[in-house]
């Protein structure tokens, strides 16, 4: 189902969410960290989703135990440049890895600017290693606070040149994107494009919200814009990019089962809509399952499938020139 004369890309992939359980036990025992388990097989239900969880904030948990051994900032770098090895082993030609540093640096009181520039240089260093094309998305993570917000926002800038755009992530609930609006702002004067989750615990009003006052070009999930067909007609006719992630929607119980999840709608609507895993690791998936298994299920034609590995490309954060070298590199081979 995958086209292999196009360019095969992740736009929504969770570098802190797709740290390996091998790296996780690896980190706990170079840094002495009690971990809840000591072989691989124990630990992974600790760490990867087993069974669909209740929400989403349950969901969320399970990327604690990878940011947990991030005890040093070359742990950090580790994990970057595990994350395009992987990139590379699924097939992927091109990545935009997000990230929250404020989140990574947490447990161990890294400096989070230093968590910036480590991943920064972990990426750069997988890249030309695995010849993966990257960018990298800074995350602030919502369920922390505007204050939290504000240094992961801060930390970012200090590396502005080397971050391709800006997101909000984690509790959409319990902190809704009207508390972000000055950080927003200070993103689009840094001239960073602008990509936010919403619409995934909360309604299509999230959305709104994140196109209208928050400048979001494209929007992570949007599950709920289904329930709103001026919104879908807008997100359509605004060509503002969905970034859909089927597997994680599930276990998320965002949508209860792949059959009903409105990516199909999405595109039969026009609205340029992509399939993207999330949190791989956590997830236990890669972009082969999401393509090959979860978008049929969820009622995708051929066709269809085509068409959103067409609009990853072309809602990527690349320039027209970058994303005509990416077609031209793949169709050379
Ligand atoms: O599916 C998701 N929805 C909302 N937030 C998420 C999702 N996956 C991960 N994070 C959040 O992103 C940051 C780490 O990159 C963390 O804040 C994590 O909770
Ligand atoms: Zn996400």
């Amino acid at each position: 189902m995958i086209d292999t004369n196009l360019p095969l890309t992740d736009i929504h992939r969770h570098l802190d969410g797709n740290i390996r359980a091998q790296t996780i036990l690896d980190l706990g025992r170079e840094f002495n960290i009690a971990l809840p388990a000591q072989s691989l097989e124990t630990l992974l239900p600790h760490v990867q989703v087993t069974a669909n969880e209740p929400d989403l904030v349950s969901f969320l948990a399970k990327l604690d135990w990878g940011v947990k051994v991030l005890a040093s900032l070359d742990a950090c770098r580790r994990v970057a440049y595990e994350n395009m090895e992987d990139a590379s082993r699924q097939g992927l030609h091109y990545v935009e890895l997000r990230f929250s540093p404020g989140y990574m640096a947490m447990t161990h009181n890294l400096p989070v600017a230093g968590v910036v520039e480590a991943v920064i240089a972990g990426v750069r260093e997988g890249s030309q290693a695995f010849g993966v094309e990257a960018r990298l998305i800074g995350i602030m993570s919502r369920t922390f606070g505007e204050a939290a917000c504000l240094q992961e926002l801060e930390a970012l800038l200090a590396h502005r040149d080397s971050i391709t755009a800006l997101d909000l992530a984690g509790d959409e609930l319990g902190f809704p994107g009207s508390l972000f609006l000055p950080h927003f702002n200070r993103a689009r004067d840094a001239g960073w494009h602008i990509t936010v989750h919403a619409g995934e615990a909360a309604g299509p009003e999230s959305i709104w919200q994140a196109i209208r006052e928050l400048g979001a070009e494209r929007i992570g999930h949007g599950v709920k814009a289904v329930e709103d067909p001026a919104l879908m007609a807008f997100l359509a006719e605004q060509r503002i990019g969905i970034e859909s992630c089927l597997t994680s929607n599930i276990q998320t119980s965002t949508v209860p089962s792949l059959a009903r999840h409105p990516l199909k709608t999405f595109l039969e609507h026009g609205v340029l809509a992509s399939i993207n895993t999330d949190d791989p690791a956590v997830q236990g998936v890669d972009i082969g399952h999401e393509y090959q298994t979860a978008a049929p299920a969820a009622g995708l034609s051929r066709d269809q499938i085509r068409q959103a590995q067409i609009n990853g490309l072309e809602i990527a954060f690349l320039s027209a020139a970058e994303k005509q070298v990416l077609r031209e590199k793949v169709l050379q081979g």
